[in-house]
């Protein structure tokens, strides 16, 4: 097991933040912590690797105890944290240099590593620019090469991504895929489920400090009712027919508004079948119709009652 909490609890003052969390990460996953602003992600992260008190739980990282001074747990960590950190008197390339220099003394090593880790974040043409002169994706990618330079084992990303271009977002997620195919274990932590559905092998949901749900996307999905979202854009759609469409098998809720009726159903295979049926018995026209397979929002909303952004 690369990472194993157990019962973690961590107040500040009168707030729980973290509330009796267990979770497990084993080795080759893409393990991602979804929740809401404030459900206690980055909280999570900073027990984890030592650097805030908790008041109760255990800790393990690579079957050995936790502890701010367990520098031999540390060197095998890469830790990217939501706040860029490096120095602004130093260029990409003195600042990448540095924070390797830190597990790596080995000058000729290093500056194998240092290179593997620019041409990894694509910086490259800015090699000799100092922070201030770059984009905020750009010095995002930098903060992950300082992160990333040393080869550790297990990487630790804290939202990534949050007001990064489209370019960047997609190079930082390609990057955590490829670290990861090379053998390090990656922890993402993030509120934007589309990134968590596309590179975590498995997702743990928190809200308000604790586990709402643990599995892989398809699993998280299989575990609610709703099936398939149907939409269809219509100008004609009486109170009468909606109170009817609600009436057919496998309907879970049905909704008309601006135009659009939307019709959850639960799983199976007939759902469009028997709305596009319903649709023609009643005389109903229609414009677009599509229909839409569960997302980690309904996954989240369904556990919740709430949306899982505000
Ligand atoms: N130093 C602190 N003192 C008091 N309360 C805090 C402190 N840090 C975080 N909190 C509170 O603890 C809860 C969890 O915060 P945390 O930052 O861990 O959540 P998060 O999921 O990482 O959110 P975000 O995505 O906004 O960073 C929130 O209610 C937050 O307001």
């Amino acid at each position: 097991m690369i990472i194993k909490v157990n019962n973690l609890v961590k107040r500040y003052g009168d707030l729980v933040a973290l509330d009796h969390l267990s979770l497990e990460v084993k080795e080759g996953e893409v393990f991602g912590l979804l929740g809401p602003n404030g459900s206690g992600k980055t909280t999570a992260i900073n027990c984890i690797l030592s650097l805030l008190k908790y008041d109760k739980g255990e800790i393990e990282i690579f079957g050995r105890p936790m502890a701010p001074d367990a520098y031999d747990i540390k060197r095998d960590i890469g830790i990217i944290m939501q706040n860029v950190a490096v120095f602004d008197e130093l260029t990409v390339y003195e600042n990448i240099d540095y924070f390797c220099g830190l597990y790596v003394p080995d000058k000729g090593e290093r500056k194998k590593l240092v290179e593997s880790a620019i041409d990894f974040v694509g910086l490259n043409d800015f090699r000799k620019f100092y922070p201030k002169k770059l984009s905020g994706g750009l010095l995002r990618r930098l903060n992950i090469a300082c992160g990333i330079a040393h080869r550790p084992k297990l990487i630790i990303l804290d939202e990534p991504t949050v007001a990064v271009d489209p370019q960047s977002r997609n190079k930082i997620l390609e990057g955590i895929e490829r670290l990861n195919r090379e053998g390090a274990t990656v922890v993402y932590t993030s509120h934007y489920m589309e990134e968590v559905e596309q590179i975590c092998t498995r997702i743990m949901i928190l809200d308000k400090g604790r586990m709402i749900a643990d599995g892989t996307k398809e699993e998280l999905k299989a575990m609610i009712t709703l099936g398939e979202k149907i939409t269809v854009e219509t100008f004609s759609f009486s109170k009468e027919n909606l109170a009817d469409l609600k009436k057919l098998p496998n309907i879970v809720s049905a909704e008309y508004r601006d135009h659009l009726l939307v019709v959850k159903s639960g799983k199976g295979q007939n759902n469009l079948e028997t709305v596009l049926d319903f649709l023609k018995k009643n005389g109903v026209t229609f414009g677009k119709i599509y229909s839409e397979l569960p997302t980690l929002n309904d996954v989240f909303l369904e556990i919740t009652g709430k949306q899982l952004r505000d």
